[in-house]
């Protein structure tokens, strides 16, 4: 056996921060070669990183900049007093201007584009800029308040509510988070006693009065009497079974997106910024054009959101299948689409039902993966179902590289990605790939 390495955390070394990197940090470099992950720094500055992960020999550390001797024309004070080295964990960007914020993420997409998949923007059809959602373009120090849903963390001494700190299990106790939404904020969620409660979600539905909020208690904790600021459903996770059960009020929310109301159950998913849905479903459309009678799919469909816009373009004549592995999700989809009878929601993993289904031929296909991305097995069958069209709505730009390049081997080539910002402050983004047959009309 070797011998120990010996951990590096507490160490500090003054370093030149390289390019941005995919994860909410910049790239730099020890005095000895090793790579460090820094947070709260931004390319080009010169900073004391203190290292906060990692031993000698690590393949990189993590670190925190906890000095700024050259600063970027690029960093402001951050408008969120939570923020900082080893405090909230919830966003990663809040030193950067919100236009520097959008350039950083446009890089790491151009950089996975390129590593990943050998596509310069060019050959992926897109300008590089990722776009504002609509109404995010604020006066310098004010912060969009785009979480339609957040998940508090409680402390266990205080019973305050907080977030957790960046990749740790603790708790920072917060007044007032800068991103939530207004209608998450009303609700005094901050200001109240959590003991007893392991974490607190709260939701404010977009274009309903619906709020909810979602307790999960610690082992052998009673559930409390919810008293907010504002009417809300309360539900309560099963904390042996991971079930979410009803304590008063309506186990779900109704969400509007493209004219239509989403019943959203607890633990089904729905996309946070309150433009999200609609900004989506425009580009998605704006890329498939879909025609009357076209025969479309809906993969990895969630409460129907993409179903739904589709069903209403293809008319009496077209049909529409989803597919979605939460059971809660489908009942929702189902519920949500009853009006569109050529809509056909099918339950389970993608992998193992699209097989199933028989299905050899589509018009056009929705895929909306989770991080992990769809995979190399279901883009191949994918690629074979001869669609005009591919809408691949993307909440990772690695994943996205990985399966376009998949996408490439089943002979699609990508036609027009967009960008969106529509995490603001923090390191995530959403991408839009329209794809097409390599060779037309084949
Ligand atoms: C990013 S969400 C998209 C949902 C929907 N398109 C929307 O915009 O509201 C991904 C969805 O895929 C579902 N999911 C995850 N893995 C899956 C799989 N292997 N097969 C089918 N659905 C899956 C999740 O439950 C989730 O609803």
């Amino acid at each position: 056996m070797g011998p120990e390495k010996g951990t590096l955390v507490g160490q500090e070394y003054e370093v030149e921060v390289g390019p941005v990197a995919h994860g909410g940090h910049c790239v730099a470099r020890t005095p000895e070669g090793q790579v460090l992950f820094v947070r709260h720094a931004l390319p080009g500055e010169r900073v004391v990183a203190r290292v906060t992960e990692g031993e000698e020999g690590a393949r990189f550390l993590r670190a925190d900049a906890v000095r700024i001797i050259d600063a970027s024309k690029d960093r402001i004070e951050p408008p969120c007093p939570y923020a900082g080295p080893g405090r909230c964990g919830g966003c990663d960007w809040q030193h950067a201007k919100p236009g520097a914020q959008r350039r950083l993420k446009a890089e790491v997409i151009a950089e996975q584009l390129k590593r990943l998949a050998g596509l310069t923007p060019e050959e992926a059809g897109w300008d590089g800029t990722v776009m504002p959602a609509e109404g995010d373009k604020l006066p310098a120090g004010e912060v969009p308040r785009w979480r339609t849903r957040v998940q508090y963390a409680v402390d266990p001494a205080t019973g305050r509510a907080g977030l957790r700190r960046h990749r740790s299990h603790e708790v920072e106790p917060v007044d007032h988070c800068m991103i939530a939404a207004e209608g998450v904020g009303e609700l005094g969620v901050e200001q109240r006693d959590w003991t007893g409660m392991e974490s607190v979600e709260a939701i404010a539905a977009t274009g309903s009065h619906d709020r909810q909020v979602i307790l999960t208690p610690r082992p052998g904790a009673r559930l409390p009497l919810v008293e907010l600021n504002r009417p809300v459903s309360v539900l309560r996770v099963d904390e042996k079974t991971g079930g979410v059960h009803r304590v008063h009020g309506r186990p779900f929310v109704r969400e509007r997106a493209d004219g239509r109301t989403h019943r959203v159950s607890a633990g089904g998913f729905w996309q946070i910024h309150p433009k999200a849905a609609d900004t989506l479903v425009t580009a998605v459309m704006q890329g498939l054009l879909p025609r009357k009678g076209d025969m479309a799919l809906d993969l990895y469909c969630g409460v129907g959101l993409f179903a739904g816009a589709l069903a209403d373009r293809v008319g009496d004549k077209g049909a529409v299948l989803g597919i979605e592995a939460g059971k809660r999700a489908v009942q929702d989809a189902r519920h949500n689409l009853a009006g569109f009878p050529r809509v056909r929601i099918e339950q389970g993993r993608v992998e193992s039902v699209l097989p199933r289904t028989g299905i050899t031929e589509a018009d056009l296909i929705v895929l909306d993966p989770p991080r992990s991305g769809a995979g190399r097995t279901t883009v191949a069958r994918l690629s074979s179902l001869g669609a005009r069209r591919i809408a691949y709505v993307a909440c990772d730009p690695a994943a996205l590289a990985r399966d376009l390049a998949y996408f490439r081997e089943g002979g699609y080539r990508v036609r027009t990605l967009r960008a969106f910002d529509l995490f603001p402050m923090t390191h995530h983004v959403e991408c839009v790939a329209i794809l097409e047959p390599a060779k037309k009309g084949s």
